[in-house]
């Protein structure tokens, strides 16, 4: 249900910014009846924007996706906007949470027990036929302060739908079957992957602290790193990874494979043991917080 009353008629918009998203910019609000604070993501309003409206809102029940309260419409200055009230997470991202952890430790099964979570997310959109595309640290944020937040999963400025979109040779008069390449035909079944291995780097950064491919001297990118990524060239170096369990690294392995279609999906994640019995994966202290500090 998109409302076209002003969003400022129903919510007090504070200057105070939390964030740029890859679509919008997210500040804090009031809700003006009931005081609430609510996290509102501002977009203009063009098919890329609808299309991560869309998709949010499908999957904004579940227990670790941001839900997603209301959604406005509205016209400033003659530009078309769209306007998204979020519940507030007021925990922080993920890493900035774990940084907070150097004095008591963070262990491999709390690593477990957040990618647990994570991954319910994501089965719970691949389920839907939603990739989400953008998983990473900084969308992945926490309900609260606190050991009671709940992490949940943001920004479907990246994500589409994985389901055959049926090609319709009726209105593709110059499609002709005889000739259509395979990528044309099938689903996008890589999407689904490519959030896969995204899940991936996220388990290998939460149990050492470093990612797993980076370039020399901290560049964004380098033709090094690119090299590295596409032929899947990265170690678990000593001493972060000597403690290590070897289901953890069995579950990164299947992961970050280079050929799509032999990297885990996610349900077969959520059927190993170090995901889904994570209350028995080895309370081992991790190098972590020291090495994100
Ligand atoms: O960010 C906060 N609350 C928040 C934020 C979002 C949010 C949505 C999106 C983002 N944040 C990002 C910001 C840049 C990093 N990627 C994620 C870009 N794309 C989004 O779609 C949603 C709901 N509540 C917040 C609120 C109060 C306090 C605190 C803190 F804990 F930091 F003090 C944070």
């Amino acid at each position: 249900p998109v409302h076209s009353h002003p969003v400022t008629q129903d919510y007090k918009i504070s200057r105070q910014v939390l964030g740029v998203g890859i679509n919008g910019k997210v500040v804090e609000c009031h809700n003006r009846k009931t005081g609430t604070k609510f996290a509102l993501k501002v977009l203009r309003d063009v098919p890329k924007a609808r299309r991560e409206v869309e998709l949010h809102y499908m999957a904004s029940e579940h227990r670790h996706i941001v839900k997603i309260f209301d959604v406005y419409e509205n016209t400033y200055n003659g530009v078309k906007c769209l306007l998204v009230v979020m519940e507030c997470m007021e925990g922080g991202e993920l890493f900035s949470r774990i940084q907070e952890r150097a004095q008591s430790a963070f262990t491999e099964r709390e690593g477990a027990e957040i990618m647990y979570d994570i991954c319910c997310a994501v089965q719970y959109l691949h389920r839907m036929n939603i990739a989400h595309r953008d998983i990473k640290p900084e969308n992945l944020l926490y309900s609260t302060k606190g050991s009671s937040g709940v992490l949940k999963l943001t920004d479907f400025g990246f994500a589409k739908r994985t389901d055959a979109t049926a090609i319709r040779p009726l209105e593709t008069p110059c499609y002709t079957p005889y000739y259509a390449a395979p990528e044309v035909l099938g689903p996008e079944k890589y999407d689904k992957s490519c959030d896969m291995w995204s899940i991936g780097v996220v388990m290998y950064i939460l149990l050492c602290g470093f990612p797993p491919f980076y370039s020399a001297h901290g560049l964004p990118m380098s033709p090094g790193m690119k090299t590295r990524i596409r032929s899947g060239q990265y170690v678990f170096p000593s001493p972060e990874w000597d403690r290590v369990s070897e289901a953890a690294k069995d579950v990164i392995r299947g992961l970050l494979k280079t050929d799509p279609s032999e990297r885990l999906t996610i349900d077969q994640v959520m059927a190993h043991k170090w995901i889904t019995h994570y209350m028995k994966v080895p309370e081992t202290p991790l190098f972590t917080p020291a090495v994100l500090n």
